[in-house]
């Protein structure tokens, strides 16, 4: 389902420039595929409905060559190599994924369809459009009208009723944030779970989740495959923070950047606008710094950008004190983002605190956002005393979360939920949807639930980040 990516399509430019080849050629030779094996329901289901998609048949839709796609189409991992030291790469063979998108048979007959729709976990923009999508593309491209949402997370499978839905319902959430369906926290019970989505007649599963749905997913995944159901289920992934592993970024991620720079500029004019002024912003990202990350770089108003996978350090040589004396020489203001996870290993916390969950495990942290304002003023009281100074504070936490998505996410959620529902009327199962490099690929769902996506600070991102802000790298030398 790549349809908009550009480089889809794309043919080579030829080059103009004669001082340029337009073609080279390379001592190194390619390495090999290997397609990685994506769950089907026919694994372990014997006898499994066999009918053509039908697409075929609808009056509007036309499908042209090509549109179904086959077992043969696949989407690479990776497309950055150094041809050099291929054998590196997969052992000398590339990854590739199936490509998502419509089959041309199916493996449910859409009148026997019932599904289940659930959202689990924190808010993040996009979640309505993303059910709002599941429930018309089932409607409309597979004639399914039995689609229901589960209410409040894992644990509304065993605890409260299912909500029907239909295109009607929910024609307008893509313009609401958060989800219809509320979400929770906890409560994950894989018996009670299972037990329910049997006795509901469920089977057809789409969770929209973060990393930790996708772990509770793997675990219905697997129970649903012991006891031999044929159950399709598939994760569609949620997260904020943007730290799902392997596809390229979590849908509801821009809209949040997009948000933060409300508050990274309501910081920048309190800072500018007083005598050293230092505006302070703490964003989202509880173990990765993504959208402190992408706000800096997209803002340009920041000089620090604290994240959780950069330590810090405030005193001494290389810290944030010395940082900021010099820029507030210079400049009379400074600008600091700080993600939520950033500095945890330096605030001070009692035994308790440290061993502190909430109801999915998630470990609590500290507010780094005052405890670093009160460090600030603290430090300008020694360092400085009576000179002019102002730390303004600004924590937009839910404020970026709790919001529809922009039209860029709104598209990427249409997108996922078409290739969700292409995945599983074709009978696959245990798989994520997503992009990777721009092209929709079929991952398998323990692949993702295993990896996680962290600012790599050795990497050219976060080169860019420093090379923007020229901040420390808070590498005790
Ligand atoms: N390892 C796990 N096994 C089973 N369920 C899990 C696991 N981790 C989290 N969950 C469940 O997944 C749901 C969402 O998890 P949470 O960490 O709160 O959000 P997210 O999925 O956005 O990371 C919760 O109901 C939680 O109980
Ligand atoms: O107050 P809540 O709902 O627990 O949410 C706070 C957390 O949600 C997050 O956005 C992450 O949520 P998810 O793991 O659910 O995606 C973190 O940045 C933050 O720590
Ligand atoms: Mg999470």
């Amino acid at each position: 389902m790549d349809l908009m990516h550009p480089n889809s399509s794309t043919t080579p430019a030829a080059s103009t420039d004669d001082d340029y080849p337009t073609s080279t050629t390379t001592d190194f030779s390619l390495p090999s595929v290997t397609l990685q094996k994506l769950p089907h329901l026919s694994d372990y289901v014997p006898n499994l409905t066999a009918l053509t998609n039908p697409i075929d048949r609808s009056s509007f839709h036309h499908p042209f060559p090509g549109f179904y796609l086959s077992p043969s189409d696949v989407i690479l991992r990776h497309i950055l190599f150094d041809l050099s030291s291929a054998a590196a790469i997969g052992g000398g063979s590339l990854l590739a994924y199936h490509r998502a998108g419509p089959r041309r048979t199916i493996h449910f007959d859409p009148a026997a369809v019932r599904v289940a729709i659930v959202t689990c976990g924190g808010l993040c923009p996009g979640l309505n459009t993303v059910i709002r999508e599941l429930v018309v593309g089932l409607w409309d491209l597979y004639g399914v009208r039995q689609i229901f949402g589960v209410p409040s997370g894992y644990r509304g499978f065993y605890s409260m009723e299912p909500m029907k839905l239909d295109p009607k319902m929910v024609h307008n959430w893509h313009k609401r944030g958060g989800t219809a369906l509320a979400t929770s926290r906890g409560g994950f019970d894989l018996d009670k779970i299972v037990n329910a989505i049997e006795q509901r007649g469920f089977n057809q599963l789409y969770v929209i989740g973060g990393d930790g749905t996708m772990r509770g997913a793997v675990k219905i995944f697997r129970e649903i495959q012991r006891r031999k159901l044929n159950i399709s289920i598939t994760g569609i992934p949620k997260t904020v923070d943007n730290d799902i592993g392997i596809i390229d970024r979590s849908f509801g991620f821009q809209t949040a950047v997009e948000m933060a720079q409300q508050a990274i500029n309501a910081a920048h004019v309190e800072a500018e606008s007083a005598v050293n002024g230092i505006g302070l912003v703490k964003l989202m990202g509880r173990s990765t710094g993504h959208i402190a990350l992408h706000a800096t770089l997209s803002s340009c108003d920041v000089d620090c950008c604290l994240i959780p996978e950069n330590d810090f350090y405030l005193e001494g040589k290389g810290g944030l004190f010395e940082f900021l004396d010099q820029r507030l020489k210079q400049n009379r203001h400074a600008v600091i983002v700080v993600a939520e996870g950033a500095g945890q290993d330096i605030i001070p916390r009692t035994d308790k605190q440290k061993e502190e969950k909430d109801e999915s495990g998630n470990p609590v942290f500290l507010d780094v956002g005052p405890w670093l304002k009160s460090e600030l003023k603290k430090w300008w009281e020694r360092d400085h005393p009576g000179e002019l100074f102002t730390v303004k504070y600004i924590d937009p936490t839910y404020m970026i979360r709790a919001v529809p998505a922009n039209a860029t996410d709104n598209l990427y959620c249409t997108l996922l939920a078409h290739s969700a529902i292409h995945g599983v009327m074709a009978g696959y199962t245990g798989f994520v949807s997503g992009p990777i490099n721009g092209n929709y690929g079929y991952i398998p769902i323990e692949e993702v639930a295993m990896a996680r996506n962290v600012v790599d600070t050795k990497d050219h991102k976060w080169a860019w980040v420093r090379s923007v802000t020229n901040q420390p790298d808070f590498l005790k030398c």
